[in-house]
């Protein structure tokens, strides 16, 4: 079975790559086309645009970040609107709300193509590992065609009725899993903060009727305060806000994901959008944020600390100030990766400063 793949984040990568290891025939297409590379040494073809894979492939699936790329690659020039008709399947996998979902399928059965929605539940190693859970609906037909490629991807798949259920399904289960995640991280403070071992509270847990295979892998990484991104943030706080758009169509009150929804919003402001959705703990102890994204503010203000010092050596009075406020910052910056937690994180640099004199 030939098929196109569109979208080849963290996700669609995984995906083509079972793909192709099982034996299907992929032609890939990526906004960022350079990304393809990897997957055509592996053995696929690359469509230059999403227009040119409909047009090489009966069947093609979508895996885009949000609403506005799934729209973008359908109706923009160029894409999937261009090629679809009469006999071509379309499966958008991505996580998106219903009203998109049904915005795509419109356009597409209007050109005599098939569509099905199918977002999936399962992070970056469920995808490498083929064990997702497709929540499928739209076009019975095509749903049926395309079992053979379910079954490589994951572990279970639903076909829950006509587009958008799929959408809603999803969202939901995203809204329940980010306010988990919330209630997780509020609970690691809360025993650090009482003098108790967050360690101990994992093992305790892992024990006990609330046990799950995401508090027994993310916890130990965020006491460590390790995001490596398997579930980036920003789409997690995207999830929230559609589930939260979900609730306000039905008169469904949900405090408990508005308060889930406002950590995550709090935490992209913070840059801390790209790391994994775990990383929502850094807003619960309010530790000045720090990650990978840090290295470079670091470099710059060791960079910035020394000019000063060398200005302030040719006796040049700002200078000094300048540079007790940059290495200020670094020290600063630096603290959490020396000691996490320390009380002196609790502090702004402006009021060191002012401790400081
Ligand atoms: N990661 C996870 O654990 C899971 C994610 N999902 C959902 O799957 C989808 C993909 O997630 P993931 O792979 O993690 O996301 P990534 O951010 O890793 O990848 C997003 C993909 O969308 C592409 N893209 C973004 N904007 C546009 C645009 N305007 N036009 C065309 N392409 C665009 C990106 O292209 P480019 O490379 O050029 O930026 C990239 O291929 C999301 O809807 C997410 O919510 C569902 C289950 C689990
Ligand atoms: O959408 C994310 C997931 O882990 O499922």
């Amino acid at each position: 079975m030939e098929v196109g793949f569109l979208g080849l984040g963290i996700m669609g990568k995984a995906m083509a790559v079972n793909l192709l290891h099982h034996g299907f025939g992929v032609t890939v297409w990526n906004r960022t086309l350079s990304k393809c590379q990897e997957l055509v040494e592996q053995g696929a073809s690359v469509g230059e645009t999403p227009a040119a894979v409909i047009n090489k492939c009966k069947y093609t699936i979508a895996m885009l970040s949000d609403p506005s790329a799934a729209l973008s690659v359908v109706f923009d020039k160029d894409g999937v609107l261009e090629q679809i008709c009469s006999g071509k399947g379309y499966i958008d996998m991505s996580t998106v709300d219903a009203e998109t979902s049904s915005k795509i399928s419109e356009a597409i059965t209007k050109k005599g193509g098939y569509f099905l929605e199918a977002p999936v539940s399962g992070s970056k190693k469920p995808a490498e590992d083929g064990q997702l859970v497709i929540l499928a609906a739209g076009e019975k037909a095509l749903y049926d065609k395309m079992v053979p490629a379910f079954d490589v991807l994951g572990k279970k798949s639903f076909f829950l009725g006509e587009v958008g259920n799929g959408a809603k399904f999803k969202l939901v289960v995203n809204m329940i899993m980010g306010s988990v995640m919330n209630a997780l991280s509020e609970g690691l403070c809360l025993a650090d903060r009482s003098g108790l071992s967050q360690q101990t509270l994992l093992d305790v847990l892992d024990l006990g009727a609330i046990a799950n295979p995401m508090f027994k892998l993310k916890g130990p990484a965020m006491i460590k305060g390790s995001y490596p991104p398997a579930f980036p943030l920003k789409h997690q706080q995207k999830d929230m806000r559609l589930a939260l758009a979900l609730g306000d169509e039905n008169a469904v009150s949900m405090p408990i994901a508005a308060a889930s929804n406002e950590a995550f919003k709090k935490a992209r402001s913070l840059g801390l959008g790209d790391l994994d959705f775990s990383a929502v703990f850094e807003v619960k102890h309010d530790a000045r944020h720090f990650s990978k994204d840090q290295n470079p503010r670091i470099a710059s203000y060791a960079a910035f600390a020394l000019y000063f010092f060398l200005c302030s050596k040719a006796s040049k009075p700002a200078a000094v100030a300048n540079t007790r406020f940059l290495l200020l910052e670094l020290v600063l910056a630096m603290g959490p990766r020396l000691h996490k937690g320390s009380q002196l994180m609790s502090f702004s640099s402006f009021e060191v400063s002012l401790l400081l004199g």
